[in-house]
């Protein structure tokens, strides 16, 4: 285990970091190809601030367990130590951690998001240079995901088919909604769930998208629901962030609305909203015409992966999931454990790099970010890349995981 000896807390007050040169950092390495990952990721960034600042800086990597490695040494899935870690250093990083389907524990991604409160999770999906795709455009996908991380039905509120609880809760339906419950069609055999989507958390979550839209100099914002079926909750979704242009940033109406635009720093900036599935056919057909996305928190998984894919898949695609009031942040790919990949030393370690990457810009640490991305941008011009980018690329140079780190450093000379 890494453990960090002479770092110092990052702090935060008065809604900023205050990030010290050698800043104590945790870290998850995560299950499957977490491993593999994590190594591979920790050396490029280490690379990148040598680089950058020449031993002036340095992150104090503080290795804190989740998943199998943790079970198997305390007996906790996410035990409480490495919580508090988050909470005291504030920012923190993660590989992937498995989530079994059906019964088993429920996911450990999303308990650290909502213990934390980490209410946006932000995924930027950007293509780069050479990379293969399934579109003819790529170079026109360059959106930046606001996910909603912490309710819509990944609150939890599930009860199983054939359970006393399931029969509980339709005992309760049954007497107060009667008309609601004849909806059920097969209510004798039905497991039933619910879907919490509320104004504040919306409010938020939208509010951070647009200051992002704002602080970036980008063109329009774009809520995505399914409104027209979940009325109440995706159509609140939708209506709730309207209120938040029109309202907090003095929008105004585009030919009666609802589509608004705010102004700010000189420019216009555009609200407006799309129905999911949509929104899925046009970031096909029409991607130059999405920007910033705001969504829900089940609509911005499918998202994120599908984006993804139109810029060379999960293996490259970066995240960071933040709480911008109380400044804890925990980056992470987008991607899973890929567990039939699992210590082979092969997959892309990419994803995990690349939301290094964020975490180094949100710390402030920029001239070691672009390095980052100078490095990735170089090792896959030069062809050298793995196995997902190579099985589509002609003339590329196959590289492990390992290797494919060693080409980022390589390229940020
Ligand atoms: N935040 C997190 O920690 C997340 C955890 N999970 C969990 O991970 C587990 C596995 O989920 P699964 O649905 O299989 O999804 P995964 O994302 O783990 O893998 C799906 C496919 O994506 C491709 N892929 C994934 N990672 C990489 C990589 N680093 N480089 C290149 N290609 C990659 C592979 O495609 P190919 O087969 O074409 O090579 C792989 O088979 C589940 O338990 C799930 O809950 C899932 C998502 C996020
Ligand atoms: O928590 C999980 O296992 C899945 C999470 C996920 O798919 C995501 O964060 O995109
Ligand atoms: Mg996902």
């Amino acid at each position: 285990m890494t453990q960090a000896t002479t770092g110092e807390p990052i702090k935060f007050a008065n809604g900023e970091l205050n990030v010290p040169n050698h800043p104590i950092v945790p870290f998850i390495e995560g299950d499957g190809t977490g491993r593999d990952i994590w190594r591979a990721s920790q050396r490029v960034l280490d690379a990148a601030v040598v680089k950058a600042y020449a031993g002036d800086k340095s992150i104090a990597w503080k290795e804190v367990l989740a998943g199998q490695k943790a079970f198997d040494s305390t007996g906790e899935w996410l035990p409480d130590a490495t919580l508090e870690a988050f909470k005291t250093y504030f920012v923190g990083i993660k590989g992937p951690l498995t989530t079994p389907v059906g019964g088993g524990i429920r996911s450990l991604n999303v308990a650290l998001r909502q213990i934390l409160d980490l209410y946006v999770c932000l995924r930027p999906v950007r293509w780069f240079t050479g990379v293969p795709t399934p579109i003819k455009r790529p170079e026109e996908v360059d959106m930046v995901i606001f996910r909603e991380n912490s309710e819509d039905i990944y609150a939890g509120i599930e009860f199983q088919e054939g359970s006393e609880e399931v029969d509980k809760f339709k005992k309760l339906l049954k007497e107060a909604f009667p008309k609601h419950f004849e909806k059920i069609r097969f209510p004798d055999t039905s497991g039933l769930g619910i879907k919490p989507v509320s104004k504040e958390g919306t409010r938020r979550l939208v509010k951070a998208a647009i200051d992002y839209a704002i602080e970036q100099g980008r063109d329009s914002v774009t809520l995505v629901h399914k409104g027209n079926i979940m009325k109440f909750t995706e159509g609140g979704f939708r209506d709730w962030g309207y209120e938040v242009a029109m309202n907090d940033y003095n929008g105004e109406l585009i030919d009666g609305g609802p589509w608004t635009k705010i102004k700010a720093n000189g420019k216009e900036i555009i609200v407006k909203d799309v129905i999911a599935d949509a929104f899925l056919q046009q970031i096909l057909t029409r991607p130059a015409e999405y920007d910033v996305v705001a969504t829900m928190n089940l609509n911005g998984d499918y998202i994120s992966d599908a984006l993804a894919a139109q810029v060379g898949g999960i293996g490259i695609a970066p995240g960071g999931n933040i709480n911008y009031t109380t400044g804890h942040a925990i980056f992470e790919a987008t991607h899973g454990t890929a567990p039939k990949y699992a210590d082979q030393d092969k997959v892309n370690p990419g994803s995990v790099i690349l939301s290094g990457e964020m975490m180094l810009r949100h710390l402030g640490w920029n001239e070691a970010a672009d390095l980052v991305v100078k490095g990735v941008e170089g090792a896959i011009a030069a062809k050298t890349v793995t196995y997902d980018f190579e099985r589509l690329m002609d003339g590329a140079k196959l590289l492990k995981c390992s290797e494919f780190g060693e080409a980022i450093i390589k390229h940020m000379d």
